[in-house]
């Protein structure tokens, strides 16, 4: 069982985008990819999804070389929330949380298929717009419904690329619980593409420190999240606070 990645390569034409990248993602456990603007942190997450051809290395699925499963099979296991949103047909929230549901086509089991997506929807704070097109939605409310899309089909990986980012402070931080949540009452496999250091401070527990396609870092958030490293790679001061709770904070200077 598990992901891992094994010497990895990407180039864009000449652009080497991901360069030797090896790692693995724990079971039960968010891994947060972080790094600078351009640095490849979708790129990775679209190595991941098989939605670029791997130029070198290899991505281990439960002990299986990617490249070796079907579009099906892997759908089943992998649920994806990406930055790339189709708007082009007029589905109802409820029509598209159910396409979360299609992996499954074969074996259609309306009371299951139902009760799969009645949670992802409730889960989300989604069902109040369940016969709404989604081209009414705001960003945020979109967001929600993808990440129900995802839900509705039991993912054993979770793989999401920014989820947040059209989110207000307030879905922002239930999202966030929402995930760690999941993550460890299912033993999901969380990989969240973030940017906001707080939201990877406070929820993660590993991170994964992309520079120009380089892994800089990796290992225990709490560990490696440290003023040293982030001026180190983002080129910022900033320091750590702990409020009256003895949470920890970051603080950007
Ligand atoms: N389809 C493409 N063709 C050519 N270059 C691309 C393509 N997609 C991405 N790139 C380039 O690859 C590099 C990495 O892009 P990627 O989207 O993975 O970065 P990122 O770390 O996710 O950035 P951001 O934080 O801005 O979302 C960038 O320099 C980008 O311009």
């Amino acid at each position: 069982m598990g992901l891992y990645i094994n010497n990895l390569s990407f180039s864009y034409g000449k652009n080497r985008i991901l360069k030797n990248i090896s790692t693995t993602f724990n079971q039960g456990e968010i891994t947060v990819i972080t790094g600078p603007n351009g640095s490849g942190k979708s790129t990775l997450v679209k190595g991941i999804m098989s939605l670029i051809k791997i130029e070198k290395g290899s991505i281990y699925l439960n002990n299986k070389d990617i490249r070796r499963y079907s579009v099906e099979e892997k759908s089943r296991i992998l649920g994806y929330v990406s930055q790339d949103i189709y708007r082009d047909f007029d589905f109802s929230v409820y029509e598209v949380v159910e396409m979360g549901r299609y992996p499954f086509k074969k074996e259609w089991n309306y009371a299951k298929d139902k009760k799969a997506i009645d949670l992802a929807l409730n889960l989300t704070d989604t069902k109040v717009f369940r016969d709404r097109s989604i081209n009414s939605l705001s960003g945020g409310e979109l967001q929600r419904v993808l990440l129900a899309r995802a839900l509705a089909g039991e993912p054993k990986y979770l793989i999401l690329d920014e989820p947040a980012s059209n989110l207000d402070i307030a879905h922002n931080i239930e999202m966030m619980k929402l995930l760690k949540k999941l993550t460890r009452e299912l033993g999901l496999t969380t990989i969240i593409v973030l940017h906001d250091l707080n939201s990877i401070l406070h929820y993660s527990d590993n991170i994964i420190m992309l520079n120009r396609g380089k892994l800089e870092l990796q290992g225990k958030t709490k560990k490696l999240l440290t003023p040293e490293n982030i001026k180190n790679i983002y080129g910022i001061s900033s320091e750590i606070v702990i409020d009256k709770s003895g949470r920890k904070h970051i603080l950007t200077i």
